[in-house]
């Protein structure tokens, strides 16, 4: 069996991206994460992005590059694979989360993210997407 995907879209504007806190489940409620969720059967993953950030959001996105590597997440052969995304139609609005904020590069560190983001809260803060 191939693993299950989950996808998360890092949605830069003017120099920031979108950081959202976890409402549920408790275990994780008050982390941070990039919006997104579970790659449906049949489902490509970048409409699987699409999807989620309009349920999750309000919000029309186009979707760009990987960010990084394949990110285990050490349950049941699931993999993270975040994107780098950007906002076509829309104000993102918490319809799920309980905070969203814009972090530019110097603010990556003010939110507590889930452990897995690690890698690409590295990437974000060395790359070029928040030049
Ligand atoms: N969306 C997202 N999930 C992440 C990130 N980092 C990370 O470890 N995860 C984990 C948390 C959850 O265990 C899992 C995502 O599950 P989810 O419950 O948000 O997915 P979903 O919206 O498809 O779930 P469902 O409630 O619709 O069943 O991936 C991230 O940056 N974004």
């Amino acid at each position: 069996m191939s693993p299950r995907v989950i996808v998360g879209a890092a949605i830069v504007a003017e120099r920031k991206v979108l950081a959202c806190a976890r409402a549920h489940p408790p275990e994780l409620a008050g982390m941070w994460e990039f919006p997104g969720g579970k790659v449906e059967p049949g489902e490509s993953e970048t409409a699987a992005l699409v999807r989620e950030c309009q349920e999750e959001l309000g919000v029309r996105i186009v979707v760009g590059d990987r960010i990084g590597d394949d990110i285990p997440l050490g349950h049941r052969r699931t993999v993270l694979k975040i994107f780098a995304a950007r906002l076509v139609d829309g104000n993102p609005t918490a319809l799920e989360h309980a905070e969203l904020r814009w972090l530019g590069r110097d603010e990556l560190d003010d939110v507590p993210w889930l452990p897995a983001d690690a890698p690409i809260v590295v990437a974000l803060r060395e790359g070029t997407l928040l030049e």
